[in-house]
């Protein structure tokens, strides 16, 4: 076991993550967040993936409340939820993205667009220009697919394309940049895995919605691999590093190695004037 280092208490500071949460007040300011974002915008829809994970779901069920809530204070009917499912091509846990939005998310709207011909039609151009791509690096397109599907419709409707990211991901920079990394608000920045459990939790979320093994599913070659797989770190040990309890040596120097190697995903692209990528 190791003591808190320097490193992970900035780590702690930088992703804004609190050692304990009250859900309720969590979900108050994180609704009342969104709500803001639209009223000072003039936005009026939010829109988001709903993949059946845990993470799309809690983010899903906060959009729904906070368009409610807006409905009911300044009686505009436009402010509107749009969940959108993203497969590629047949979802194999399809069934768990709809129990999510009929029995928990319960948005305004659904929409549905499959993501496979214009992932492979990028693949087929990519190869027809000289260039194989890998199983993994397709995965990432599939991501950014489903970013420009989400801000296709956000433009259409007055929209804002809300994002999942959250203190357990932004740790280990796993997601895709400007991917799924690609949006406009994200609620659910600073809380761990565990905290986003007691907040879904708190909203009777059914149990299965959280209890579901993480995973991106990008890869057809390791279809709906683990996160923790991928990572090599369980989300057990993430969370507990990011509440400033003490962890193996090891699983420190996993966390704090992905940590550095994807600096560049939490912050703009790099300009001439800019240090931070040289610490
Ligand atoms: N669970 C999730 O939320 C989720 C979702 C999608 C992807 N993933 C995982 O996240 C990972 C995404 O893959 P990735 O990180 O290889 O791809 P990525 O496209 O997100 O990031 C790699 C790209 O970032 C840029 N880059 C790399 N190093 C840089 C640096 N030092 N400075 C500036 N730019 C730099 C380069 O353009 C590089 O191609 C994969 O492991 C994938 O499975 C997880
Ligand atoms: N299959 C999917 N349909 C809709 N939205 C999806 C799908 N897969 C992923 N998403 C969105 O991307 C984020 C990130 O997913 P990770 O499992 O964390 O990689 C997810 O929250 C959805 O908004
Ligand atoms: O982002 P999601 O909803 O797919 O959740 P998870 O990361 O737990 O798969
Ligand atoms: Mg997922």
């Amino acid at each position: 076991m190791m003591m808190m280092t320097t490193l992970q208490a900035t780590i702690i500071k930088d992703l804004q993550v609190k050692t304990q949460i009250d859900p309720a007040t969590e979900i108050q300011q994180r609704v009342q967040f969104i709500q803001e974002y639209l009223k000072t915008t003039g936005m009026k829809t939010l829109v988001l993936g709903i993949s059946g994970g845990q993470d799309s779901s809690l983010a899903g069920r906060l959009s729904q409340l906070a368009v409610e809530g807006l409905r009911q204070t300044t009686h505009d009917d436009n402010y509107q939820f749009i969940a959108v499912r993203l497969p590629y091509g047949e979802q194999a846990d399809e069934s768990d993205a709809m129990f999510a939005l009929n029995e928990f998310i319960k948005p305004d709207r659904m929409i549905r667009v499959n993501i496979q011909p214009a992932t492979d039609a990028m693949v087929a151009s990519l190869q027809t220009g000289g260039e194989t791509i890998s199983d993994f690096n397709k995965g990432n397109i599939k991501a950014r697919e489903r970013m420009i599907v989400q801000y296709a419709i956000a433009g259409q409707h007055q929209g804002a394309v809300v994002g999942t990211d959250h203190a357990a991901e932004a740790v280990t920079g796993f997601y895709t940049k400007f991917g799924d990394g690609g949006a406009d608000l994200t609620p659910l920045t600073g809380l761990n895995k565990r905290q986003g459990k007691q907040l879904l939790t708190y909203l009777k979320a059914p149990a299965k919605l959280y209890e579901k093994t993480p995973t991106a599913d990008l890869e057809e070659d390791r279809p709906a691999l683990p996160d923790e797989v991928a990572l090599g770190v369980t989300y057990q040990n993430i969370d507990d590093y990011l509440e400033g309890k003490n962890v193996d040596q090891v699983v420190a120097d996993k966390i704090e190695a992905w940590y550095q190697k994807t600096g560049h995903k939490r912050h703009l692209p790099v300009a001439p004037q800019d240090e931070w990528w040289k610490n």
